[in-house]
């Protein structure tokens, strides 16, 4: 029988509903507990480890679940790890314990849209999908893979696309790479890259801001006179930003702070294809770091991480690539 490991840390699917107040609230008893005794083909071990709305998890947090379930899986031998988390930050988290991982059992993550008592609930229905995913045989080297609504995605690529839709969870590059039915789990897609860092602790601040039309060089003036380590940019379209912020994006540059450029738009890459004031050729001259595809808040996450390896422009661009 196979050995599954559930880390709770909070989020709706752990939350019910005031009927009289209609507000959503954390419970001290997570409600997932009684639908665990009843699975009778899996031997199920729960650790309740926060109890947070995600927008209240931080990177600490994060840091130490990682570490909570690397020492969990190699005292114990689980085959596999679902954590239950909210559904605002679950693809930081997720896409942190993808990067840093020392284990490569199974590893899925999952949440709610729908509190524990509201009709049309998901969190149990989702809580079962990512235990059966756990436990596939092809759950393995596919990195941490978020299921929610039936779908299997991979960390790197899950974004909340939708503030409230129970199919919130898209990946806007690629799409799932499997399904979950009543029959069981199917994948149709493997990830290319599996990425993984040895590190211990994450130390560095990495600031994200987002590009808009006629911006205001004011943000990245004062960004030029803070303690900073890293910064991401969401920039328009295929990498490109209006000519007033070139300049102080030289001097971060310049002062050897890795300036990493995502694009704003929900889907596609960013590339020195511009050869205008603040186009992206301008800025890749400059030596702004171009990324592969992520949205700003995996490459804050992913600076944070690199950046524990090498401050080197030149290595870190190759990281940024995969
Ligand atoms: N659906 C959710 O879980 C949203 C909630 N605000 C959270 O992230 O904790």
């Amino acid at each position: 029988m196979k050995k599954i490991l559930i880390i709770h840390t909070g989020g709706t699917i752990a939350m019910s509903e005031d009927k009289q107040t209609g507000e959503v609230k954390p419970n001290l008893e997570n409600p997932l507990h009684q639908l665990l005794t009843n699975l009778e083909d899996v031997e199920i071990s729960i650790e309740d480890f926060l109890n947070l709305p995600s927008p209240h998890m931080t990177i600490d947090h994060m840091v130490s679940l990682a570490r909570r379930i690397d020492k969990r899986v190699s005292d114990h031998k689980f085959d596999g790890v679902v954590v239950t988390h909210g559904t605002d930050t679950l693809e930081e988290t997720g896409y942190l314990l993808d990067l840093i991982l020392k284990h490569s059992c199974p590893v899925v993550i999952t949440g709610a849209m729908r509190s524990s008592n509201e009709l049309g609930s998901d969190g149990p229905h989702n809580l079962l999908s990512s235990i059966r995913t756990a436990m596939s045989e092809d759950a393995g080297d596919k990195g941490v893979l978020v299921v929610l609504n039936d779908e299997i995605h991979t960390a790197k690529n899950a974004t909340k696309t939708h503030t409230s839709n129970i199919a919130t969870f898209q990946s806007p590059q690629y799409g799932p790479i499997g399904i979950v039915t009543k029959r069981g789990v199917h994948f149709h897609h493997s990830p290319t890259v599996n990425e993984t860092f040895n590190i211990d602790t994450l130390s560095k601040k990495v600031l994200l801001i987002k590009a808009v039309a006629g911006m205001e060089r004011e943000i990245l003036d004062a960004l030029c006179h803070i303690q900073l380590d890293g910064l991401v940019i969401e920039a328009l379209g295929q990498g490109n930003m209006p000519p007033e912020t070139v300049e102080p994006i030289k001097r971060l540059v310049k002062k050897g702070i890795p300036v990493v450029l995502v694009s704003r738009c929900f889907n596609g890459i960013v590339q020195d294809i511009y050869g205008y004031d603040g186009g992206g050729k301008q800025l890749k001259d400059l030596g702004v770091i171009f990324t592969n595809g992520l949205n700003g808040q995996k490459a804050r996450i992913k600076l944070m991480v690199a950046l524990e390896k090498t401050t080197d422009l030149s290595r870190l661009k190759p990281i940024f690539q995969q």
